[in-house]
């Protein structure tokens, strides 16, 4: 029996919904597969849990999650009663940070039984590898003179072995892929980092002979995902750019609701964290409506990485279907619940196992 020990992390708002839908899908594949388990630990680290301790988490926080197999976070945020700069920072950029989860995964295709927010879809299937230890999200800086004279100023770090790290990624994954990998630049306004970024991404295609490479600018690149992403294999970007370009990913699939991702550690010091794209979206809460497919389609990344990839498919087939059938939630057009959505996932996954 391979076991694996996980640890969730709901978090606030959406989240609190998403994650049990998805582990009892967690639970249907391993139920299916006969030889594999999960065990769920579950934390109750959030908004809440800062507004009773006056932290995200106890300090010892990491030295509990660092004996896991995986983390499995919902989303966190609660702007109402923590800023999100702090309850961010505290957990989920804490984690991303000190377990070295240098890479941020995150595949965007046509996906089908949706409507896609595009006038005119092709079929596009890309994956943004986005850095995920550093760049613009960096703590390098400070405010002084509060007041009318107040001056902010926000560093952002580019390191030669985080850029090359995820740009070597980058290449790797579009060798198992079509071939192609496009770099997110931003060098006509970003006068040090982006003219690095340049540098070091025309210096490690060179080890690369194979794959087909394009550069260009983030605005142009934005607007490409609009209006042509079937265009797109394996796109590397900072970690702005990255997080802006897979919001665009999931709003063309039809709904950021089903956009997955992945943090992965690669040095196998400390686990990788599986989290969907979206946030809590405070403004749905509650109402039972929330997509669960992100945080689904996120668990199916987690199968991937244990190297389950036969059932992992299943499942992102097991997803299209009920979404082909019209089992949807509000945000793609449907009338279903949250939970009815997973009811018909794990389903559908039970019909299309017993088959084969
Ligand atoms: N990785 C994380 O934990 C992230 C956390 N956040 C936090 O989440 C909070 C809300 O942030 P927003 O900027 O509003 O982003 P958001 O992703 O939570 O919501 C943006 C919009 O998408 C909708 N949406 C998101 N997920 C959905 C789902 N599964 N099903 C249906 N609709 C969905 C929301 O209702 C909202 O209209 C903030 O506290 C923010 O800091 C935001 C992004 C990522
Ligand atoms: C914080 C955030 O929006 C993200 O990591 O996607
Ligand atoms: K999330
Ligand atoms: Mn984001």
């Amino acid at each position: 029996m391979k076991k694996l020990e996980i640890a969730v992390i709901p978090g606030d708002g959406i989240g609190k919904e998403v994650v049990p839908v998805a582990t009892k899908v967690l639970d249907t594949v391993a139920e299916i597969h006969g030889g594999l388990k999960f065990e769920y630990n579950e934390f109750p680290w959030s908004c809440d849990y800062y507004l009773e301790h006056g932290k995200m988490m106890p300090d010892n926080g990491l030295d509990i999650l660092k004996n896991f197999d995986a983390i499995f976070l919902g989303a966190i945020g609660n702007p109402q009663v923590v800023a999100d700069h702090v309850s961010l920072w505290g957990l989920l950029i804490k984690i991303r940070r000190e377990f070295e989860q240098s890479i941020n995964i995150r595949p965007a295709k046509f996906f089908k039984g949706l409507k896609s927010s595009l006038v005119n879809p092709n079929d596009f299937d890309l994956i943004v590898v986005r850095e995920n230890s550093e760049g613009e999200y960096s703590e390098v800086g400070g405010r002084i003179h509060r007041g009318e004279d107040e001056v902010a100023i926000q560093n952002a770090v580019f390191t030669k072995k985080g850029t090359e790290r995820a740009m070597r990624y980058a290449f790797e994954l579009a060798k198992q892929r079509r071939g192609h990998v496009t770099s997110a630049t931003k060098s006509n306004g970003i006068v040090h980092s982006m003219p690095f970024w340049d540098e070091v991404f025309n210096e490690v295609k060179g080890d690369y002979a194979d794959i087909q490479t394009a550069s260009y600018h983030i605005d142009a690149l934005a607007a490409f995902f609009v209006t042509r992403p079937q265009i797109f294999d394996v796109i590397v970007a900072s970690n702005l750019f990255g997080d802006i370009l897979t919001d665009i990913g999931g709003a063309i699939m039809g709904s950021i609701g089903i956009a997955p991702a992945a943090n992965i550690n690669l040095n196998g010091k400390y686990p990788s964290m599986f989290e969907p794209v979206h946030g809590s979206a405070p403004d749905i809460y509650g109402k039972g409506i929330a997509n669960p497919i992100g945080q689904v389609w996120t668990a199916k990344m987690m199968l991937d990485h244990f190297g389950e990839q036969e059932l992992g498919q299943k499942l992102l087939d097991a997803i299209e279907d009920v979404t082909n059938e019209g089992i949807k939630t509000p945000d793609i057009g449907g009338t279903s619940s949250t939970n009815e959505v997973g009811e018909a996932i794990c389903s559908r996954l039970k019909e299309v196992c017993s088959v084969s």
